[in-house]
């Protein structure tokens, strides 16, 4: 019986887990967390067999799998290097930067013991063990880091993980900071910095954040993630990031001045060539989520409005899976959004909602 040892039951962890079990039922998962009520939740879930106390127990493990914060994965790395390990384990981590974790790592891999690094790039400004999906990493891309590791050993990983339905990416860790500063690390601390203004721009009116719609809300969901997770990435990546708000800062800067000499084809084209590029990315998937479907209709401000819509749905069947006041305000018609999981559902609702004189808006 192979005894997989992990070591931060959160997200991340208790996704790969999750995903873990199902694939291999009988391997034994010992587990371990600084938060007791994680520990008690997965034991409880039967997302781990054992919780552990500390990293000593990982000594009787066939693979041991690293999920805590950066600074953390690069201090028990250091540790790991002192204990006395299966001569066959494979070790992982799922960190946000590879340079200074693999660097941590170099002790161990002098023991001959193999450490590959390990980054998926999915997740979630959500944390805990009870945001933990089995699906969450289908079809994301999953960095895997170059090391002189055997190629058993990736191939072993892989197998642990298969039912992740991850794409693996063998990369450099060089590369991997530098690429995933840019796409993840950044975006990160824009979000952030533009939660953080828009706050003090309101300080005397605090509604004003308030109004805010689908725009602002886009660009900053990432915002909620967890500020220690966040403060352990961007130290572990700082000299790469740095470069890399500074260019950021000079593409602000660029269309600043153009706004300011009111420099109407700059401006235009600062635009269309982001268009362009964004519109290449596709629309966002997560994990198994399917596409849903929504209708936005337009609903009265009065006491009982949205009751009578869901009540007129359940009425004839139809499952709604989400439902989104979008705007409503005192003695004006407000917007509602509703979500199907299947495209039959969204008509067989447009209908009957027509048939009783609401107007709908818009479906997508
Ligand atoms: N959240 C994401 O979107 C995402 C995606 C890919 C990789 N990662 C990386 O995955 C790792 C885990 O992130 P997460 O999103 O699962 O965070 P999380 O907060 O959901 O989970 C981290 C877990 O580690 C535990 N922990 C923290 N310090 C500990 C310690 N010293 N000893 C024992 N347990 C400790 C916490 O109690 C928590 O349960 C991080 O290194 C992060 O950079 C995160
Ligand atoms: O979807 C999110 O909320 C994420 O932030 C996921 C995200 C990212 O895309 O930046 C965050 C950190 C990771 O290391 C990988 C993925």
């Amino acid at each position: 019986m192979k005894i997989v040892f992990i070591k931060g039951l959160g997200l991340i962890g208790s996704s790969l887990i999750r995903a873990i079990r199902m694939q291999h039922p009988t391997f034994k998962i010992v587990g371990v967390d600084a938060d007791e009520k994680a520990c008690a939740y997965a034991l409880e879930h039967k997302l781990i067999d054992q919780a552990a106390t500390d990293l000593n127990e990982a000594a009787i493990a066939d693979f041991i799998i690293l999920a805590t914060p950066v600074s953390t994965i690069i201090k028990d790395l250091q540790q790991l290097a002192e204990l006395s390990l299966k001569e066959k384990v494979i070790i992982t981590d799922v960190g946000s930067t590879k340079q200074e974790v693999l660097k941590a790592a170099i002790p161990l891999q002098k023991k001959g013991i193999t450490f590959i690094g390990g980054h998926p790039m999915a997740g979630s400004h959500k944390t805990g063990v009870t945001a933990g999906r089995a699906d969450l990493f289908e079809n994301a891309f999953y960095f895997l880091v170059n090391t002189e590791t055997h190629d058993l050993a990736y191939l072993q990983l892989q197998q642990l993980l298969q039912s992740t339905k991850v794409k693996w990416l063998l990369i450099s860790a060089e590369e991997h900071d530098q690429l995933v500063g840019q796409i993840s690390h950044l975006p990160h601390i824009i979000a952030s910095a533009l939660v953080n203004q828009t706050q003090n721009f309101f300080a005397d009116s605090p509604l004003g954040m308030r109004m805010a719609a689908g725009g602002f809300k886009s660009i900053t969901r990432i915002a909620s993630s967890d500020p220690m997770m966040w403060s352990a990435i961007l130290q572990s990546n700082s000299q790469i990031i740095v470069e890399q708000i500074k260019q950021y800062v000079d593409e602000l800067e660029s269309i600043k001045l153009a706004i300011e000499s009111d420099d109407h084809d700059q401006i235009f084209s600062f635009f269309e060539s982001a268009k362009n590029s964004r519109d290449q990315l596709g629309p966002e998937k997560v994990g198994q989520l399917p596409d849903f479907f929504d209708l936005f209709i337009n609903i009265a401000d009065q006491i009982g409005s949205i009751a009578n819509i869901t009540q007129l749905l359940a009425l004839n069947r139809i499952n709604l899976v989400n439902i989104h006041i979008l705007e409503i305000r005192e003695d004006i018609d407000g917007v509602l959004q509703l979500t199907f999981m299947r495209e039959r559902d969204r008509i067989q609702a447009e209908n009957i909602l027509t048939r009783n004189h609401y107007i709908i808006l818009r479906r997508s």
